[in-house]
């Protein structure tokens, strides 16, 4: 295996890609870049353009106008996907299931009429690599849904592509298998030095796999950074409520005060700024139990669920409105206790109204 640091990809990057399909925008104007060996994983609900941007990366789709791709620099936008030597993964396998594993890896190598005996070396290392190498001989309808995507991404990589492309390829998989294999193909990819482009709706799988992220929302890109700064600094609304759990409290705020419900159980924050009505976001894990009976937030304990290591809170503050906590879970509580609750000021996030 090549060390770790010598990358195999392309760069890849994007200019303008526009899709339209019977008039409706599938994809508005996408402008990327991709260093070589980046994994970047599309992350967005259903129909939000992942696909059609993979599809006309990959040449399966023709951009509408003068968007254009470029792998290394080199325009690829007129290039057919045969000559753009790219590697695909599918949900589907689409192996050929009377092979064997190996001759299932070793298929594009044959098509681009490899010698015998490097065909041979290069699908033994590939199946080394995904740990396939005592299943070589078995019949591809002989092994389990795992070890078929495995095959599948041997196959995709023999061909030494520039880019591998990767549509929900754990999709089909049962949920302890997606969260073996997402951890196992990331750290695969990362191995190899592959330039890689991993679509998926599942915003963990896309925390595990990813060297970045761009979250898609309606056909744009509304946030393209690292997991962490995904997670910690969502750019707008949309990218907040999408990517883990994120509670929000709608307000009035009146000489910096945050004002949310009245009464007894009346959230009062110092947030500053100018009188305006407003919405504050902040993650379970940045509410703080307090003892202090000044702590601006008072609610009642609605439930628990254990985690392990943390256990989420349900807490009731004004009527109608429910937060949900992270604690470590040996605190215990009793059902209906009355808590008191503070934020780190740094974890409070308010985004402009989108215009
Ligand atoms: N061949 C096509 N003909 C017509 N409309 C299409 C076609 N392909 C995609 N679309 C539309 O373009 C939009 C984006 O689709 P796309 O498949 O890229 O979304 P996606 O984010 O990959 O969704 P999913 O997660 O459901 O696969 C959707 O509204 C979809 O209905």
């Amino acid at each position: 295996m090549k060390p770790k640091d010598e990358k195999r990809g392309s760069s890849v990057s994007t200019h303008a890609l526009t899709k339209t399909f019977n008039g409706n925008i599938a994809l508005q104007s996408t402008t990327l870049q991709i260093p070589a060996g980046e994994i970047l994983v599309l992350l967005g609900p259903s129909g939000c353009g992942k696909t059609t941007l993979l599809r006309l990366i990959a040449g399966l789709e023709q951009p509408d106008g003068p968007g254009m791709i470029h792998f290394d620099g080199e325009d690829v936008s007129g290039v057919a996907i045969e000559r753009r030597n790219i590697g695909m993964v599918f949900q589907s396998y689409a192996l050929f299931p009377n092979m064997t594993v190996a001759e299932n890896v070793a298929y594009g190598l044959k098509v681009r009429k490899v010698a015998r005996a490097e065909r041979d070396a290069q699908t033994q290392r590939l199946l080394t690599m995904v740990g396939l190498e005592d299943l070589a001989d078995r019949r591809i309808d002989k092994v389990s849904g795992g070890q078929r995507q495995r095959v599948a991404l041997a196959r995709a990589l023999a061909i030494k592509p520039r880019v591998l492309l990767l549509d929900e390829p754990l999709a089909a998989l049962d949920a302890v298998l997606r969260e073996r294999l997402r951890v196992e193909i990331g750290e695969l990819l990362r191995d190899f030095g592959i330039t890689a482009i991993y679509v998926t709706h599942d915003q963990a799988e896309a925390m595990a796999i990813g060297d970045r992220i761009a979250v898609m929302q309606r056909g744009a890109i509304a946030q393209i950074d690292t997991p962490r700064m995904i997670y910690r600094r969502p750019a707008n609304a949309f990218v907040a409520e999408f990517v883990g759990t994120m509670n929000r409290l709608d307000g009035k705020v009146t000489s910096g005060v945050l004002a949310v419900g009245d009464g007894d159980l009346a959230t009062r924050l110092a947030i500053g700024g100018v009188d305006r009505d407003t919405t504050l976001w902040f993650r379970p894990e940045a509410i703080r139990l307090s003892s202090d009976s000044e702590a601006p937030i008072r609610g009642q304990l609605r439930s628990s669920t254990f985690f392990g290591a943390t256990q989420r809170l349900t807490v009731a503050i004004t009527p109608g409105k429910e937060l949900q906590i992270d604690v470590p879970s040996d605190l215990s509580f009793s059902a209906g206790a009355p808590l008191r609750l503070d934020i780190a000021p740094e974890a409070m996030l308010e985004f402009q109204p989108e215009t």
